[in-house]
Order: structure tokens, then C-alpha cells, then sequence
């Protein structure tokens, strides 16, 4: 049986006791809710369940009073009613999730997705924690048809709830609900597997999960106490909802560890993080990964073990990590790919939790004294001369491929002797190096600036030398290597 858990009993200032939701506009840019709070007056008027819980100020404006879990719950009932035509029970002393911040995950999600051309039909989920409210598979599959989601939760009055909420929307046939018995285990694919849930070559898209946050009910008291202000909301939740061994530091170590195994079964693998410090703890643990991991390579190679050499080879270094924002709450998304497609960084406002925890960018600029047009002519110029592969061009915009390096000095020697000989120029593979997105955009009526992205690839050092040697040659194009205001090398060239 779950025991329920009581939270933030320990006021110390007073408040206005009814708090207003503050749902800000630095929500993701496609959430529903961004800069629109819900009308309780026309919510009141359409849903009888939440009729009892809007009060009316004395000029007549409509609240509720997140405080009441009974209130909290109601207005979730009814967003996901009015908002996403779904039926959804929340037992109570259960966490009534914030449809802003499940969708804030949720839409993170798509953008991963779409940005890394992940391409799958169906798109298939792994929720990890579904809860009782089965939250983040009801709204996946109901703002996007063609997913599903296997959900798995240890506890047995959750797996009970959310079953039924999956069948009391008729979902069956996207969301399987796994009750998974080894609290330990968090991607237990061997043992969906083995239940004939899954098949030994089903691949997913993602796998996602709001992990427990704390490591005992204590570590959850003292964050309410540290706080300056009141909780604006109450936060009901069982304590398998709240809590694990070792925090969510843990757990998300474990899902890393976990993930080693299945590696690009899954293309991306998230999490939330509750805890803004601990964003640099788990880029920690990859560091410390990827250093164990060179270690053991290294050990490989002076063994010639080349076999061993192969294995080990489980470096995490395609990382990214976003903000949540919603209201006065701010969480963390942090995701990890063993797959070589790149997506940009975080594109809100750099946070030092943010900084701490980010992958390097993979992105560079330049600003350039000329028109776009005149930058993208010489920079398609130079890509074929290069023979960059897969070249796209449209407007304001260069996608491509490198099958070889044919930039380096020695390339271009070989290049220049094959020229003389008339040989065939330098043998290249049909597989990819990397591959690369420029955007040329003008800034104003003189300059244009131009943007690389790595959208490609496992080498950062190659793609970096690539972007050094295009730069240098756009900045000859244009004229201005011997210029007073550029210089040939990273000196006053405008980068970011
Ligand atoms: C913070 S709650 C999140 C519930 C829901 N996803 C949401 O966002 O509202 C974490 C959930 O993970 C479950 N859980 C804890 N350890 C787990 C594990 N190893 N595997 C699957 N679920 C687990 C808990 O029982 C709880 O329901």
C-alpha cells in the first residue's frame, strides 16, 4: 500500500494564501498555456467538479486555491478534459501532475525528435514512472497519433490507476502498462522481452521519465524550509512518488548505466531533474564515464586487444540539456544519444545551472562584411571545391555531408598531385564524416553573419577543422584577412 506524505508544513512568511498560477512566457514556445492562463469562470461555468473550488474576488475575478489538493486535482481533471478530450482519474495523496510542465516535456520531446530526424513509424516511448495518473503517455498519445509508449511503474496501486486510465480513453493500443518488481531496474527491455511485450529488434525513439526527486522525506522538508517563501502550491504524492535511494542522483546514474547496455536501441534517452545542482552532478558522472571508458580503451589498444578495444568503446558525449520554466517552478530536461545525430543546445537564456551542465556547442559563427548572398555564392563555392556531398541549398541556407577530409594540408597536396597526374582524386568511403547545416543571414545593410551547425557525427575535432578552414577562406573571399577590423585566425573575427 502507497503511504501518503506531508509536505510544507512549515510556513515562514505569510502569503497571499490563494496564489495565482504564473504561467509565464518562457514556457516552450508551443505550449498551450504559455501567457494563457485558464479562465476558471469559463471553466467553472463548462465542468461541474471544479464549480466548488473558484472562489470570486471582491472584483469578481475568478481563483483557486492551489493549496487544496482536492481543488489542484479538479482543475487537472479539467484541463486534461477540455484541453485534450481525456478522461483521468487522480486517486487522492497521489502527485497531481502540472499539465504546463508534463507538456513542456512532452513538446522538448518532439523537438528532439524532429531536430535529430529521428523517423519511426510508430514513434515508441518508454515512460519510466508513469504514475498514477499516467500522465506523460495520455498526453503523448494525444497530442501525437502515431505514438506509443510502454509505461512502467513499481508501485502496484499506480500500475492499477493508470491501466485504468488508459483504458477509460480507449488507448490500449498505444500505451501498455508494465508493472515492473525490481525497484533497481529502470530500462528492464530484457524483461519486457521475455514477457513478450516487446520483441528482441524493437527499436524506440525515446525514453523518458520524472524521476523521485528526494532521497528521504527529510531532504524534502529541509528544501521547503530553505525556501524564502511558502510553497504556491500543495504537492501531494505517495512516498514511492517522492522518493528514492540516493536521490535523483541516483537514479538518473542508474538509467546512464542502464543505458550503456541498450545503447542505440533507444535514440534518446531523458530525464527531468528537479534539483538544479544536480545538472553538474550528472555531467560529472558522464565525465567520469567517458574517462573510464578512454582508460579501458587505452588498456585495449597496449593489449592489442582490439575486440576488448571494440566493447568498451562507451563514451557519452552527445548530450544536450534544457530549461523548464512554469510559474514559479523551474525544472531541468537533460538527454543522451549514443546515436551521431547532434541537436543544437539549450536556446533560452544560458543559465549558470544550464552552462554548468551543457554539451560544448556545436554550433559556430562568423560575421562577415557583405551581403548574405554574396556569402552563401562563396561559401557554396568552397563546398564544392571541397567536395562536400548531399550539398542543399536554399534560401539562407547550406546542408551537407564530408565523405573524406579534404581540407587538411595533406589533402590538398594529394588533391594537387592527382591534379598534375591526372589521377583520380583521394578515395573516400560511402559512409559520412559529418554532417553539416550553415545558415547566412544579414545583420544589417553591411555584414551578414554565418552559422555552422553539427548536425552529424562522432569527431568534434574533425568537424572543428572543417569549420576553421571554411571560415578562413570566406574571410579571404571577402577581403579582410589583412584588414585593421578582422584578422585570419579567431582574434577580432565577431564568434560567439
Ligand atoms: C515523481 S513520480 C512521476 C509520476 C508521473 N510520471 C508524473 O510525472 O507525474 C515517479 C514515479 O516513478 C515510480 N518509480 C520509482 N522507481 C521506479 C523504477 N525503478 N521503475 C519504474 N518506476 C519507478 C514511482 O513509483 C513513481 O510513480
Amino acid at each position: 500500500m502507497s503511504t501518503s506524505i506531508a509536505l510544507g508544513s512549515a510556513p515562514k512568511r505569510t502569503r497571499e494564501q490563494y496564489v495565482a498560477i504564473d504561467l509565464g512566457e518562457n514556457m516552450h514556445e508551443r505550449n498551450i498555456y504559455r501567457n494563457n492562463r485558464p479562465n476558471f469562470k469559463a471553466l467553472a461555468e463548462e465542468f461541474p467538479g471544479i464549480r466548488d473550488f473558484v472562489h470570486y474576488s471582491e472584483n469578481d475575478s475568478a481563483y483557486i486555491d492551489f493549496k487544496n489538493a482536492e481543488a489542484s486535482r479538479a482543475l487537472t481533471k479539467c484541463l486534461f478534459k477540455k484541453d485534450f478530450d481525456l478522461d483521468v482519474d487522480i486517486p487522492e495523496n497521489t502527485l497531481c501532475p502540472p499539465i504546463p510542465n508534463r507538456l513542456n516535456y512532452i513538446l522538448w520531446i518532439e523537438d528532439l525528435l524532429s531536430e535529430s530526424q529521428v523517423k519511426m513509424t510508430p514513434v515508441r516511448g518508454i515512460d519510466i514512472g508513469v504514475g498514477a495518473s499516467c500522465v506523460y503517455p495520455l498526453l503523448g498519445c494525444a497530442t501525437n497519433k502515431s505514438w506509443q509508449f510502454i509505461g512502467t511503474e513499481v508501485d502496484a496501486d499506480s500500475v492499477k490507476s493508470a491501466r485504468s486510465n488508459v483504458n477509460r480513453n480507449d488507448l490500449q493500443g498505444q500505451i501498455t502498462i508494465y508493472h515492473n518488481r525490481d525497484r533497481s531496474r529502470t530500462l528492464p527491455l530484457d524483461k519486457l522481452e521475455s514477457e513478450g511485450i516487446i520483441s528482441p529488434d524493437d527499436e524506440f525513439a525515446f525514453s523518458m521519465c520524472n524521476p523521485p526527486f528526494y532521497g528521504s522525506s527529510d531532504e524534502i522538508q529541509a528544501g521547503i524550509d530553505n525556501k524564502i517563501d511558502d510553497p504556491a502550491a500543495i504537492c501531494t504524492g505517495t512516498e514511492s512518488e517522492m522518493i528514492t535511494e540516493g536521490g535523483e542522483v541516483q537514479f538518473i546514474t542508474n538509467m546512464i548505466e542502464e543505458s550503456l547496455k541498450w545503447k542505440n536501441r533507444i535514440k534518446w534517452y531523458t530525464t527531468m531533474i528537479g534539483k538544479g545542482e544536480t545538472l553538474g552532478k550528472i555531467r560529472q558522472k558522464l565525465i567520469e564515464n567517458n574517462a573510464s571508458a578512454y582508460h579501458r580503451n587505452e588498456k585495449g589498444r597496449e593489449d592489442g586487444n582490439h575486440a576488448l578495444n571494440h566493447i568498451f568503446i562507451q563514451q557519452i558525449d552527445n548530450f544536450t540539456v534544457t530549461e523548464f520554466n512554469q510559474g514559479r517552478t523551474k525544472r531541468w530536461g537533460f538527454a543522451w544519444s549514443f546515436g551521431e545525430e547532434r541537436v543544437a543546445n539549450h536556446d533560452g537564456p544560458v543559465t549558470k545551472k544550464i552552462r554548468l551542465a551543457q554539451a560544448p556547442k556545436s554550433h559556430f559563427s562568423t560575421l562577415l562584411p557583405c551581403h548574405a548572398a554574396k556569402a552563401q555564392e562563396d561559401l557554396l563555392e568552397i563546398l564544392n571545391d571541397l567536395d562536400a556531398s548531399q550539398l542543399t541549398v536554399a534560401s539562407e541556407c547550406i546542408s551537407g555531408s564530408m565523405v573524406a577530409n579534404t581540407w587538411s594540408r595533406k589533402a590538398r597536396r594529394q588533391r594537387a598531385q592527382n591534379a598534375n597526374t591526372a589521377k583520380k582524386d583521394t578515395e573516400v568511403s560511402a559512409e559520412i564524416l559529418f554532417s553539416f547545416r550553415f545558415d547566412i543571414q544579414d545583420v544589417d545593410k553591411d555584414n551578414a553573419m554565418v552559422i555552422v551547425t553539427w548536425t552529424k557525427g562522432k569527431q568534434r575535432e574533425v568537424f572543428e577543422s572543417f569549420w576553421n578552414h571554411v571560415k578562413k577562406r570566406m574571410l579571404q573571399d571577402c577581403g579582410i584577412i589583412q584588414g585593421d577590423r578582422y584578422k585570419p585566425q579567431e582574434s577580432s573575427t565577431h564568434e560567439n
